[in-house]
């Protein structure tokens, strides 16, 4: 019984794709990220026959995979050995990358190491490659997810920050972008460390002037860190580290972060204070947040003019935050005392930059992620998510799609494939002329519509009504951005039943609206196409079309038929089938009163030709009846 329901509504304008055009024979097979380069084939593990019923089998093989083999039955990721049919993807490699990332890069794809490549070179040799590997050096442009023509399937940042890449348009390309974020956190906070203490004590400046013969001991008095404090502004993984080690050095640890929670500060013993508050009370400000449009310059003259005189402020993060001409100005008027910068708003920085030539700034080329200990372990993570990416893996370091762990994707296996077949069935449905602009699903669950993560179901569902009808190619990164263009509007309903919480849907509905149907019984009182599908022991079925309730696994293909309620129907169109040769899988009656109108949903494993439907359309009693591709 619904007890609940809410609805989260996504997107507007109207779809205008002609939906008589017939269905495109696509593989009804799912991916992640379907390459349509789709050049490796899964050679099967012998070991794992049929263990789970096969519609799972198919959804686990293509979630998990880029690559969709006509003989797949059944294999988890790991029991599946890729082996090159035409070529392996090509993976371009822009910056210099560690041996062990590499490595692993080479037994599974062409690697292509070309570093130092112009915008231009970039983009005439990207439409070769599937995926790419950047560090922050490489500017990954709307203009080279266009060059790639489609191809380019994953990008992968070597590193944390992906601001070099325009994350938008990839994902208007539906290109999975990925980072590498976590290999290279500690390195970046020895380096903010290091600069902290070699800024406090001058040591880049002795060193200079004493390689040039001199001995200043009196020009290079220091000052001491113990006692001092330190604002660590952007309190995530570097910021924390930082933190944790200038504590070790006596130093008291203030930090502002708007997301930051505040046990994890409370749990290293730092207080999180205000923007104002942080840089108001400072003797030295270290800053650790990324670049993005709020952090873009966040240091300025306004910022400048409200610092305690005479700080200290070291940047390991990105050169953008800071505005770089009022930064000098500040260090000229002493408000700043000192700067030690890693990370530059144009890098390298034109050779006469006034900030980098200041001798109260000390500068390192962007070396915060550069140790061989951080170089290794960045190459090896964002090998290991190219190349699961490339397998059609979701991503656990995904920039651009939302991450599903992976126990919730195998619950969710099977649910995706009815997704994407109640959209075939639904967009099959419509009748020529009346483009779908409006879709409601209504998902029946007996788990908290708030605990109900709808996202890689409803990436399906559009895959399944979009992809039939263009050419458009959906996964997950772009499903709403795609629909959103297609001007099809999808909306949601969680209805919460009675029924087991160990499944994560009951039911999901279509209901297709403003509409004509090619199948006049599909339609509800409210005008709506609707239909209905469940997952009955892992494998997907047709439940319910309009008020009828059929009971028809979604395997092979689908003829419905709406007919008088009478003996001797399933035998007429049953003998009508048998004589051309094709073969039901699934035969199933629903009716809502005895003896007047009932459907019949008629699994098929072969197409039927034009004949034989012809002559099911002339048996009397049929009064509609619809071919329908899975
Ligand atoms: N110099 C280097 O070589 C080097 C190496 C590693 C990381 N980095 C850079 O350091 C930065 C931090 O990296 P990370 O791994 O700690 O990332 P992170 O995502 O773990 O941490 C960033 C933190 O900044 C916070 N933040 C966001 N907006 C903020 C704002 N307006 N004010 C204050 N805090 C804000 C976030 O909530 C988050 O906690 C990134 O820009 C990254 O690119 C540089
Ligand atoms: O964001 C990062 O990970 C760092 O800035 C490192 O960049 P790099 O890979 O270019 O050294």
């Amino acid at each position: 019984m619904a007890s609940a329901s809410s609805a989260n509504t996504i997107l507007t304008p109207p779809l205008t794709s002609s939906s008589s055009s017939s269905p495109s024979n696509k593989s009804s097979h799912l991916s992640f990220l379907n390459s349509s380069t789709s050049n490796i084939s899964l050679k099967l593990s012998h070991s794992h026959s049929l263990s789970r019923p096969r519609s799972q089998s198919l959804v686990v093989a293509n979630i998990l995979k880029i690559v969709e083999s006509p003989e797949l039955s059944f294999s988890e990721s790991r029991d599946l050995e890729f082996v090159s049919s035409k070529s392996k993807p090509t993976i371009l490699v822009s910056e210099k990358l560690g041996e062990a990332g590499l490595e692993l890069l080479r037994s599974f794809g062409n690697v292509d190491c070309s570093y130092n490549l112009s915008p231009d070179e970039l983009c005439s040799k990207i439409s070769l490659c599937d995926a790419m590997i950047v560090r922050s050096g490489t500017k990954v442009t709307r203009q080279v997810f266009e060059a790639a023509k489609g191809r380019l399937k994953v990008v992968g940042r070597a590193g944390v920050g992906i601001d070099n890449v325009d994350l938008q348009a990839a994902t208007e390309f539906g290109c999975l972008v990925v980072n590498a974020p976590t290999a290279n956190t500690i390195a970046a906070a020895e380096h903010g460390i290091a600069l902290l203490a070699s800024m406090a004590r001058n040591v880049a400046q002795a060193d200079a002037s004493m390689k040039s013969g001199k001995w200043q001991r009196n020009k290079y008095v220091g000052v001491s860190l113990v006692g001092k404090t330190l604002a660590v502004m952007g309190f995530g993984k570097v910021g924390s580290e930082v933190a944790r080690r200038a504590k070790g050095l006596g130093i008291h640890v203030i930090a502002h972060d708007p997301y930051a929670p505040a046990d994890r500060a409370r749990a290293i013993g730092v207080d999180l204070v205000s923007f104002d508050q942080a840089i108001s009370t400072a003797d030295f400000i270290s800053l650790h947040m990324p670049l993005t449009p709020t952090t873009s310059k966040i240091f300025n003259d306004e910022t400048f003019a409200k610092v305690k005189k005479g700080v200290r402020i070291i940047n390991v993060a990105r050169g953008g935050v800071i505005d770089e001409d009022a930064l000098v100005r500040a260090l000229d008027s002493g408000l700043v005392a000192q700067a030690a910068l890693d990370v530059f708003t144009e890098e390298p920085p034109p050779s006469d930059s006034k900030l980098v030539q200041h001798e109260n700034v000390t500068v390192t080329p962007h070396l915060g992620a550069s140790t061989k200990e951080a170089q290794e372990g960045v190459a090896v993570e964002i090998a290991e998510a190219v190349v699961g990416a490339l397998r059609g893996e979701l991503s656990a370091t995904a920039v651009n799609a939302p991450m599903v762990p992976a126990e919730v994707l195998s619950e969710l296996a099977p649910y995706v494939v009815l997704a994407e077949k109640l959209g075939r069935l639904g967009v099959q449905s419509v009748a020529g002329g009346s483009g779908i602009k409006s879709v409601k699903v209504v998902y029946r669950s007996a788990r908290d519509p708030d605990n109900l993560d709808t996202r890689l179901v409803r990436a399906m569902i559009t895959k399944g009504i979009i992809e039939p009808i263009s050419n458009s190619f959906i996964n997950l990164v772009n499903a709403d951005f795609t629909a959103k263009q297609k001007g099809l509007r999808i909306t949601e309903e969680r209805v919460v039943v009675d029924s087991s919480p160990d499944y994560p849907f009951d039911s999901i509905q279509l209901q297709i609206s403003n509409v004509e149907s090619k199948f006049a019984s599909a339609l509800l009182e409210n005008g709506n196409i609707s239909i209905e599908g469940r997952v009955k022991d892992g494998i997907p079925h047709l439940t319910r079309v309009g008020s009828f309730s059929v009971d028809v696994s979604l395997e092979g293909n689908l003829i419905l038929c709406c007919q008088v309620d009478q003996p001797g129907m399933i035998g007429r169109v049953g003998n009508i089938l048998g004589e051309h040769n094709v073969n039901v899988s699934f035969m199933s009656v629903g009716r809502t009163v005895k003896r007047t109108k009932a459907i019949m949903a008629i699994g098929v494993d072969e197409e039927p030709d034009k004949d034989t439907l012809k002559k099911i359309g002339e048996v009397p009693a049929i009064e509609e009846f619809v071919f329908l591709e899975l």
